[in-house]
């Protein structure tokens, strides 16, 4: 067999084998899901993340893609900057830290958020709170309160499941952390977790809170809280979030 021919039947052989991975390999990037993390500041993620305007991040967790969102604090930035790029993402993770009611969780835990409230959506009236869901304002079709998560129970039992309170200010004064246990008795605290709940439900995307507690809600005592042990349980447990995401149906 003349040498030219030889050479040309390789090259072909071998285009071959090269547009078939490259086909597996795009037939594997495209059945990915794709998971946007969702975390209200920087100081969150435990790894440096550049600086600048951007907001988006695409980063690796044991070799799964997912984009991070830094979305800001309070549910108003959060709604504003995950609404841009939501549509985007099979599931949602909103993560971060969080304050606890509930004294029976160590702080640096990380919990599951089943159930979430915007608790200070309301009328304060003389002093009596109503929240908007129990005035004429309520629209049954978008509650405000009481959002529940139907993921929930798809993910490692390892995670306590806990119900949280959203609101736009941090407890930190007795008799405001006394009213809202009254009210809601709640496990735990955030300023953006009802707000992605609300969202993804009317959105109908599929999601999931998971917090690690930093503190306790109590009259305010920021050398107590334990922002650095939280934030390294939390990236401990999102693999697994990850993975468990990647291997369900939601
Ligand atoms: O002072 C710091 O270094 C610091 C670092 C990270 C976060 C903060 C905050 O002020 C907390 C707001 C942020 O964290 C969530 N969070 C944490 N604990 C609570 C709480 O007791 N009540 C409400 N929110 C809490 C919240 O979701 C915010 O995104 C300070």
């Amino acid at each position: 067999m003349p040498r030219l021919f030889l050479i040309n039947l390789q090259i072909k052989f071998h285009l071959t084998i090269l547009s078939y991975l490259c086909l597996v390999n795009f037939k594997e990037l495209s059945t990915q899901k794709r998971i946007l993390l969702v975390l209200a500041s920087k100081n969150e993620v435990p790894f440096s993340l550049s600086d600048g305007a951007q907001s988006l991040y695409t980063i690796s967790l044991n070799d799964i893609y997912v984009d991070v969102l830094i979305s800001g604090i309070g549910a108003v930035p959060t709604i504003f900057n995950l609404c841009n790029v939501a549509n985007n993402y099979d599931f949602i993770v909103n993560a971060g830290i969080a304050g606890s009611y509930n004294l029976d969780i160590p702080l640096g835990s990380v919990v599951l958020v089943s159930q979430d409230s915007l608790a200070d959506y309301g009328i304060d009236s003389n002093g009596n709170y109503v929240h908007i869901d129990e005035t004429q304002f309520s629209n049954p079709s978008q509650p405000l309160r009481y959002l529940t998560c139907p993921y929930v129970n798809r993910f490692n039992k390892v995670f306590p499941e806990v119900y949280g309170i959203t609101l736009s200010t941090v407890s930190g004064s007795l008799e405001r952390i006394r009213s809202l246990q009254e009210k809601w008795n709640a496990d735990i605290e955030t300023m953006e977790s009802a707000a992605v709940f609300y969202y993804c439900l009317n959105r109908n995307i599929p999601f999931i809170g998971v917090r690690a507690i930093s503190n306790y809600v109590e009259t305010r005592n920021r050398n107590a809280w334990k922002v650095e042990l939280a934030v390294k349980n939390l990236w401990n447990a999102l693999p697994d979030i990850v993975n468990t995401i990647i291997l369900n149906d939601f």
